[in-house]
């Protein structure tokens, strides 16, 4: 699991530290984690780190302060290294320990930005410490215009790597949101945490890897405000059936989707939840669509009966339909209503009731989230939500009191809690038409073996309300793993839903067997969330 925390909460996690007189021991700390961090990386890239050309640009902050003294070693490393003081100040004891190692200094303000910017082009790694947890907005003035030449630059000309220093600068720490200009980084050596404005889009659009240095303020964060499924968590929540199992105690899902329009989204949502493990699918919808989903997936039961005669533990509706195909808008309101857990795709968000449970997944894109919340009484458009997609996602699932996941190249879920889930185990191959409905066949798959009468919902260690969203990132996290998997098997080439919803079951048993290599799955959920 990776637990990523605000800039708020990490500076109160440091703050005891700072009390203890402790304040240039955890900025070593830092430091030292960041200069390792850049030699792991030129060692990785095959490059020599004696000579190597490094530039620090550094803000006049900690930050700066931290990206001075990694300086430092990286100069008694025998790298030549070179400050840029992009506020015409520096740390004290920092730049006096960065000049002492052999640094040389320029300052922004009395210096031609364009010489600066081509030289930081041309350095083997180029050092981000401008600003940190301690800034909003964006850079401002002439750090602005020397990173503008710089992003300009390189790209005519960098060949060397970009290093975050605790978050690129200009990203917001705690929403992800950014302001350009921002350098992109290949890699971001961050602090003590994650910050969460580096799980979420646009801010992770910046980030590149993340690689978390611990500095020892760890015992002290609380509930972490952005959580991220890794495979070893994926494994323990994914459900295995008992040695007794019948299709019926595996869950059924009940799908409502598809119509003479988009006739395929039926099939495509019910192929992804019979390849994640529900123990079988009824599917509700007119005749012609379910004459389709017999063909294509004759395991698939169709029924002619209303939302209240089909016995289901979970329903899936919305994927495939349009304004005007009144029959099956009404069987997703039925079935939204049931009090089952149900996921709400697609056609079925503009007919939502305005106030939701945590047990209705809502999985719209940008655009979809954006007529939800105009509906709401909100004025984002998607270019809105798309700059601040963490916002966009908690704001609505207050709103809607639903779960709330916002598809992206990070996919967030929040819950109306407050918890949130940010999952980017894909590839941009995964945006294809159809795509959408397996994840909805997928999650809803999970649903209905999380549902009442299931085993695996008493189970499932994740507290409360909390455990729809944790199903949801599940969701997203097989999905994506299944998309990266089939498109790997190309060697990176494109793929269609369709290979998609194929490549679940393996993504799974892989995702599976990593994490319990010994032998089969253990029908146990120990695994807690916190
Ligand atoms: N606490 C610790 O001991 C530890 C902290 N750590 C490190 O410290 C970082 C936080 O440091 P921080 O609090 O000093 O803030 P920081 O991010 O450097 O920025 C503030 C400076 O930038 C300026 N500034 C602000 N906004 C601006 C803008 N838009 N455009 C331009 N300038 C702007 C602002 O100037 P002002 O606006 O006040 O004039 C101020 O001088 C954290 O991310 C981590 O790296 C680690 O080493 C662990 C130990
Ligand atoms: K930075």
């Amino acid at each position: 699991m990776i637990s990523a925390f605000t800039g708020t909460q990490v500076r109160a996690a440091e703050e005891p530290l700072l009390a203890a007189g402790l304040g240039d021991v955890l900025m070593q700390r830092a430091a030292h984690g960041l200069a390792n961090a850049i030699i792991t990386e030129l060692r990785a890239r095959g490059r020599r780190i004696y000579g190597a050309r490094v530039v620090v640009l550094a803000g006049k902050g900690n930050n700066g302060g931290d990206g001075l003294y990694a300086a430092a070693f990286l100069a008694a490393r025998g790298m030549r290294t070179t400050a840029v003081l992009t506020s015409g100040a520096g740390h004290p004891q920092a730049l006096a320990a960065f000049e002492r190692a052999g640094g040389r200094t320029h300052d922004l303000a009395g210096a031609a930005p364009g010489g600066l910017a081509a030289e930081t082009a041309r350095a083997d790694v180029v050092i981000d410490a401008i600003l940190g947890t301690g800034a909003k907005g964006g850079l401002r003035g002439s750090a602005a215009g020397l990173v503008k030449a710089i992003v300009e630059a390189r790209r005519q000309a960098g060949h060397g790597f970009v290093v975050a220093c605790d978050l690129p600068s200009g990203v917001d720490s705690d929403t992800g949101a950014a302001v350009e200009p921002v350098l992109a980084a290949d890699l971001t050596v961050t602090f003590g945490a994650a910050k969460s404005g580096l799980l979420a889009d646009p801010g992770a659009d910046y980030s590149g890897r993340v690689h978390v240095v611990p500095i020892g303020i760890e015992d002290n964060f609380p509930r972490p405000s952005v959580r991220r499924l890794e495979s070893a968590d994926i494994a323990g929540l994914l459900p295995g059936p008992a040695r007794r199992a019948h299709k019926y105690s595996r869950g059924v899902l009940g799908v409502v989707a598809g119509s003479a329009t988009y006739p395929g989204a039926a099939v495509l949502a019910c192929r992804g939840a019979l390849a994640a493990g529900v123990g079988m699918v009824r599917y509700l919808g007119p005749p012609e669509v379910a004459d389709l989903v017999r063909q294509s997936c004759p395991e698939v039961v169709c029924s002619t009966g209303s939302v209240a005669e089909n016995r289901v533990q979970a329903w899936l509706v919305g994927s495939g339909l349009g304004p005007d195909d009144h029959d099956q808008l009404a069987r997703a309101r039925d079935a939204i209503d049931s009090g089952l857990p149900t996921v709400a795709d697609a056609g079925a968000l503009p007919a939502l009731p305005d106030r939701l449970a945590p047990h209705v997944v809502l999985t719209p894109h940008a655009g979809e989230l954006a007529t939800l919340l105009q509906r709401l009484g909100g004025t984002e458009d998607r270019a809105a939500i798309e700059a601040a997609t963490l916002e966009a996602a908690r704001d609505a699932a207050a709103r809607t009191g639903a779960t709330v996941l916002l598809k992206g190249a990070s996919t967030l879920v929040a819950a109306p809690s407050g918890d949130v889930y940010s999952q980017a185990d894909g590839t941009p191959w995964l945006a294809t038409a159809g795509s959408g409905d397996v994840l909805a066949g997928v999650i809803g798959a999970l649903l209905a073996q999380a549902g009442p009468g299931v085993e695996h919902l008493n189970e499932l260690a994740v507290d409360g309300d909390g455990r729809w969203a944790a199903l949801a990132a599940l969701g997203a996290a097989l999905h994506g793993k299944a998309g990266r998997a089939a498109s790997d098997a190309n060697s990176g080439g494109p793929i269609t839903a369709g290979v998609i919803a194929s490549a679940i079951p393996g993504a799974w048993g892989k995702v599976s067997m990593l994490s319990n290599p010994g032998g089969p799955k253990r029908k146990s959920h120990s695994h807690p969330l916190r």
